[in-house]
């Protein structure tokens, strides 16, 4: 991964969380040049969206795979062989080493990349602790980066919160790509650790993944762009 080529309008990923592929189409549409990145996750994925991956590497968008795929090593390494064949530039694995291992391993030879998972940006050091983790999260954040760094993983996914100690530690041949993006103004939702699109890009920040303030504004077009601007002008 080389964080530092990013063509600038392809830091925005945008997360098409709809409940299917018409709605997709449409909000693909309805988005036009606005966006080049965008993000397949659980809600898509398993309403038959899969298929849009290459329809949108055909019509020259990039897509990241949001499976945030964690099994035995075994299955792990059989899903990513068969998602390598669908053209995506990314996709996610939760930072488990058997997990990371295998994923990394499955994919040469390919170009999907492959991010791990660090701590959800929807969870707290008290949602850790009820799940029975002693790290808190910037402490298990660190350990996990340091994991995937050594297997050999192409990029992290954290908040933004963490990027900057993130790049200080991992350096910049790991991409840091964070969700948790909230524009000044609008709705947290059940995100906890957010951060402005600017401060993100500040903080060192090298993919924004953003959802419901694009997919939910009354005008997605225009909130879109108002995202690509302000992380234009905090690229400078
Ligand atoms: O730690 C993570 C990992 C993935 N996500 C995904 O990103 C988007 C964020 O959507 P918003 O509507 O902007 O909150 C969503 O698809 C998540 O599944 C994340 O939020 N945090």
């Amino acid at each position: 991964m080389q964080p530092a080529n990013i063509v600038p309008r392809d830091r925005l990923i945008v997360a098409l969380d709809v409940p299917g592929v018409a709605a997709a189409e449409a909000m693909i549409a309805r988005l036009g040049d606005s966006v080049t990145f965008y993000k397949i996750g659980y809600q898509l994925a398993y309403a038959g969206g899969l298929p849009l991956v290459r329809q949108l590497t055909a019509a020259g968008k990039k897509v990241f795979i949001d499976l945030k795929l964690h099994d035995i090593g075994n299955t792990v390494a059989r899903g990513v062989e068969s998602i390598a064949s669908l053209g995506a530039t990314f996709l996610t694995v939760h930072a488990y080493p058997q997990t990371m291992k295998a994923a990394i391993d499955a994919r040469a030879g390919s170009n999907l990349k492959i991010l791990a998972v660090t701590v959800l940006t929807s969870y707290d050091d008290g949602d850790l602790h009820a799940a029975g983790y002693r790290l808190g999260v910037s402490d298990l954040v660190e350990a996990r980066a340091r994991q995937a760094q050594t297997l050999g993983v192409d990029g992290l996914v954290c908040s933004p919160e963490e990027a900057a100690n993130l790049r200080r530690i991992v350096g910049h041949r790991m991409g840091l790509v964070t969700p948790g993006i909230r524009p000044a103004g609008s709705s947290v939702g059940d995100q906890k650790r957010i951060m402005t699109p600017a401060r993100a890009i500040a903080a060192g920040a090298d993919y924004l993944v953003v959802g419901r303030p694009v997919m939910e504004a009354a005008d997605p077009k225009a909130a879109a762009d108002a995202i690509q601007a302000e992380i234009a002008q905090a690229l400078g």
